[in-house]
């Protein structure tokens, strides 16, 4: 059997010390480099995930900060109750210009390059069950600790080297008080039974670039606007009444402004199941404005057999919070939909094969980095001085100021 590696709480990186061998991902907030620190690891065979903030980005100190604050409940002292699906905080870093921090390098890129890599663009269901069971217990762990999500699309879920999720970025989730003591009993249990199992997916460090390409652009996160926003009062955090998420996977509830709470997260899990059955979210229009005015009125379209995929779907998609699967009994009430029957959920880590795993290759990783290596404060010194960005791709879901409303 496999060895467990050692724990190390996080550490104070040194922007010095770090080399960036590539760029993996964009967002609104950050770019995310594979990294590796020079001073613990010369040869760069243990590199990590480190995503670095302009604290002069509009915003983004105080993202990030929460974000790290998220990162840091995430990784407990022991580290036998560090979830399978979460990242853990392994460092950061803090100086006048950027906020970083690092988190394990997950090479299989993520759902939505890979959904783009299978024949005709979609998941079967077999596979989605995979990917939704893992995503469905990361987002019950966040829940247990009073941390809604708020920004569950296939952009943030990662392939870890192991072939199992991740679920990443975290500067839109939010504490809110837990609403009812049936979703801690099952957390209680939870623990007890990942304390119990002590034989973790672990996010590998030393591991290989992924084969498939990451030519995509992220669809950027954004806090817009709600269409009526209300004044509501709610007091002890229950409730939250920002206005946050990916266009396409805003919950209804978020944008009446009415307030919101953990049913956002089973909302946007429904879009999640849906665009990986189908290929493309329910709501889809031509402008935001559209989009928003579908996910207010029109009911999903269901192509082809009912089965209880889309039984479970239809369930998450119900417009109204309170009758949304999940509302009352919290993820394990979505646990016994019978599209998850046969699922063993105590053991997810193990029974189930990933459907992909990505190939290791230390040996080309090595060589890219000594020579490929990128200097991060020459990067962003670069970028500024870059005036022209080049045009989205077609599957960029547009950052979106929603001025509109
Ligand atoms: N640990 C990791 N391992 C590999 N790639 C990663 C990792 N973390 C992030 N990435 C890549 O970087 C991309 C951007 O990361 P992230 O979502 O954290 O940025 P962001 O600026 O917060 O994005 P958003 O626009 O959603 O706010 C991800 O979609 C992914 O492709």
């Amino acid at each position: 059997m496999e060895s467990d590696p050692p724990y190390s709480p996080p550490v104070s990186l040194e922007l010095e010390n770090l080399k960036a061998i590539k760029v993996l991902g964009e967002g609104a907030m950050g770019t995310v480099f594979l990294v590796y620190d020079t001073a613990t690891d010369p040869t760069g065979r243990s590199p990590f995930a480190l995503k670095v903030v302009q604290r002069s980005k509009h915003d983004a100190d105080r993202r990030a900060r929460l974000e790290i604050a998220v990162l840091e409940k995430l990784s407990p002292a022991n580290p036998e109750f560090q979830h399978p699906f979460l990242p853990r905080l392994l460092g950061h870093l803090h100086t006048a210009e950027f906020l970083a921090w690092a988190v394990p390098y997950c090479p299989g890129s993520d759902l939505h390059v890979l959904r783009y890599h299978q024949i005709d663009r979609v998941f079967s269901p077999v596979v989605i069950r995979f990917y939704v069971a893992e995503v469905l217990c990361a987002l019950e762990h966040l829940h247990s600790l009073g941390i809604v999500y708020r920004d569950l699309k296939p952009e943030n879920i990662l392939i870890q080297q192991s072939g199992h999720a991740m679920l990443t970025d975290f500067d839109l989730s939010r504490n809110l008080k837990k609403k009812n003591s049936s979703e801690s009993s099952t957390d209680e249990k939870k623990d007890r039974y990942w304390l119990f199992r002590n034989t973790f997916i672990r996010c590998i460090p030393a591991v290989p670039d992924c084969r498939i390409e990451r030519t995509f652009v992220k669809s950027k996160s954004a806090r817009v606007s709600p269409v009526n926003r209300r004044k509501l009062s709610f007091s002890n955090e229950e409730r939250s009444n920002s206005f946050v998420g990916t266009e396409e996977y805003v919950s209804p509830e978020v944008l009446r402004g009415h307030g919101h709470e953990f049913a956002v997260d089973w909302w946007s899990l429904g879009i999640l199941c849906y665009e990986m059955l189908y290929g493309t979210t329910p709501f889809k229009a031509e402008n935001r404005k559209e989009t928003f005015r579908k996910i207010l009125t029109k009911e999903p379209d269901f192509m082809g057999e009912r089965n209880t995929l889309t039984d479970f779907i239809g369930r998450l998609l119900k417009k109204d919070p309170k009758k949304r699967l999940g509302y009352h009994g919290g993820a394990s009430e979505i646990k016994e939909h019978p599209f998850f029957e046969g699922v063993n959920w105590e053991l997810l880590t193990e029974v189930n094969r990933p459907p992909f795993i990505p190939p290791r290759d230390e040996d080309d990783l090595t060589e890219k980095a000594t020579a490929e290596e990128l200097d991060i404060k020459e990067y962003f010194a670069r970028l500024k001085a870059t005036t022209s960005l080049p045009p989205p791709s077609p599957q960029f879901r547009g950052n979106v100021s929603f001025t509109e409303f």
